[in-house]
Parts: C-alpha cells; structure tokens; sequence
C-alpha cells in the first residue's frame, strides 16, 4: 500500500548491548499502532533507527517500498521524542517551536509564506495551544509542552507520526487533546505509531499493537497483545535476563 513505512530484520547495537536484534515493523496509512515493552525492550531505538538516530547493524527501513532517506528529508516523518530537553532560559516561543515542522519545505531564507502560516495556525489550534502561542516553550506544564511538540509535526503535515511515550507525566486533558489529534490524522490518512507504558489508554486508541523484546514477540489487536497471559510470558523472559550475568539491563 502506498504511504507504507516497513522495518525488515532491524539489528542495532550500543557496543556490547544489542538493543534490537532483528525488529520487523509495518506501519500503515489510517492505522495507529501501539508499540508497548518492558524497559529497555528497545521501544526508543527502535524510534531512533526508523529516524535515522542510530545506525543500523542490519536489516533495512523503507518507505513506499525505497530507502528512507529521501522521506526522512521531505520531512514524511514526524517525531515525538521521549523527552525533549528545554533550556528553561531559552527565549522560543511556541509558536516558534511548531514553526520548525515547517521548515523541511522552505528556502533558504526560512521565511514563512501563507501556506505555512495556514499550517501554522491550524496546528494550534488542533491542541488547543492559541492562547499560549507566544508563551516561551520553557514555561509551560509538561502536558502543554508535549501537545506543542505534538503541533510541530501537524504542521509539519507528516505521513508517518513516531510518538515516544507522548502521554507519559501528561494531564488528562492533554492526554484526551494528543489521543484526538492523533486519531484525526490517522484518519485523514496517516501511519502513527505510539509507545506507550499506559496499557489502559492504549486499546481505546490503538488499532494495531506490538510487543518487543529487541524484536517483535507478539502482534495482534490491543487485546490481543496485552492479554495478560501475553504480557506475563515477556516480563517473565526479561526478569530472567536480568538474572544472567552480562545479558541486559543490569548486565
Ligand atoms: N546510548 C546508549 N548507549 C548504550 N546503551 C544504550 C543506549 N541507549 C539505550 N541503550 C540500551 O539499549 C537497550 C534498549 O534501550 P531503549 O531505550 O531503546 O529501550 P526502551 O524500551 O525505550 O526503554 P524505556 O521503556 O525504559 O524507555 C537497553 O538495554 C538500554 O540500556
């Protein structure tokens, strides 16, 4: 299908940490799919090897079925960090941070042209941020932030939207503004992927969900994939890891 983003056999390593030793992943336009594990299960390298953070020791990830790099420049990407790190000092508005979703698509003067502006405008308005559009960044609650980051890649206008943990420390009414937005685009044709520790929230609002453990160990419906038995078998699995010398977390 067109607009499909695919990870094949994903291997990528920190030194001796295998984070990822072989995660296939399909993200399809009109579908949200919930990326949920244990920590350290490897959800945010999985994020950063779709965006090109780290390298891949193996395997490969397109997007229309060609290599990502040309998406990853035509700004078809849209991402959501786990955290984002703000210098409570540093004079940028809102306004300004939403702004930069645009900036794939401009020239080399950065100017705003209507277009943008549009974007721009809807953008906020989609998480409720107008009011606060020239508030610096540093100075909003987590949940304000969060739905600002979230504005950036509406703006943006992005095909493929990656959320690392975009409810984690949120309000509940950031949390119903994200889920929403996140639905519309869906919707309106996008492929979102979300990781989520918030297993209640996740079958409302995911249509797809996967489990990792460095790779793919179950993928099905939201209740599928969060049976209890489901879960049980992977926190098992990892808790025994733990207990080998050398091999994960505490390794
Ligand atoms: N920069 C790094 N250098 C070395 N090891 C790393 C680095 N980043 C992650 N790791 C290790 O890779 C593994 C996967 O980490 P990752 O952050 O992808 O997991 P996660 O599922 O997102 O975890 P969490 O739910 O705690 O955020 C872990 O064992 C982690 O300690």
């Amino acid at each position: 299908m067109s607009g499909t983003l695919e990870v094949r056999g994903a291997v990528v390593r920190y030194g001796d940490v295998t984070a990822l030793d072989g995660a296939d992943l399909t993200l399809v336009p009109g579908r949200i799919t919930g990326l949920v594990g244990t920590n350290g299960s490897g959800k945010s390298t999985l994020f950063k090897a779709i965006m090109g953070l780290v390298p891949l020791a193996g395997g490969v990830v397109t997007y229309d079925g060609a290599p990502l790099a040309r998406a990853r420049r035509r700004g078809v990407l849209g991402f959501v960090p786990q955290s984002e790190e703000v210098d409570q000092g540093f004079p940028l508005a809102v306004r300004d941070v939403v702004a930069m979703g645009r900036y794939a698509g401009l020239g080399p003067t950065r100017r705003l042209r209507a277009p943008d502006h549009a974007a721009l405008a809807e953008a906020l308005d989609a998480v409720d941020l107008e009011d606060l559009a020239h508030r610096q960044i540093g100075r909003l609650s987590g949940g304000q932030r969060k739905r600002a980051f979230v504005a950036r890649v509406l703006a943006q206008r992005a095909q493929v939207l990656l959320l690392d943990e975009p409810f984690a420390g949120v309000d509940v009414v950031s949390e119903r503004t994200i889920s929403r937005v996140l639905r519309q685009r869906a919707d309106d044709g996008a492929a979102v992927l979300i990781a989520s520790h918030d297993l209640v929230a996740l079958p409302g609002l995911a249509d797809d969900a996967v489990l990792l453990q460095r790779h793919v160990v179950a993928r099905g419906t939201p209740a599928e994939v969060l049976a209890p038995e489901v879960l049980a078998r992977v926190f098992v699995e990892s808790e025994e890891r733990r207990e080998v010398p050398g091999v994960g977390a505490r390794g």
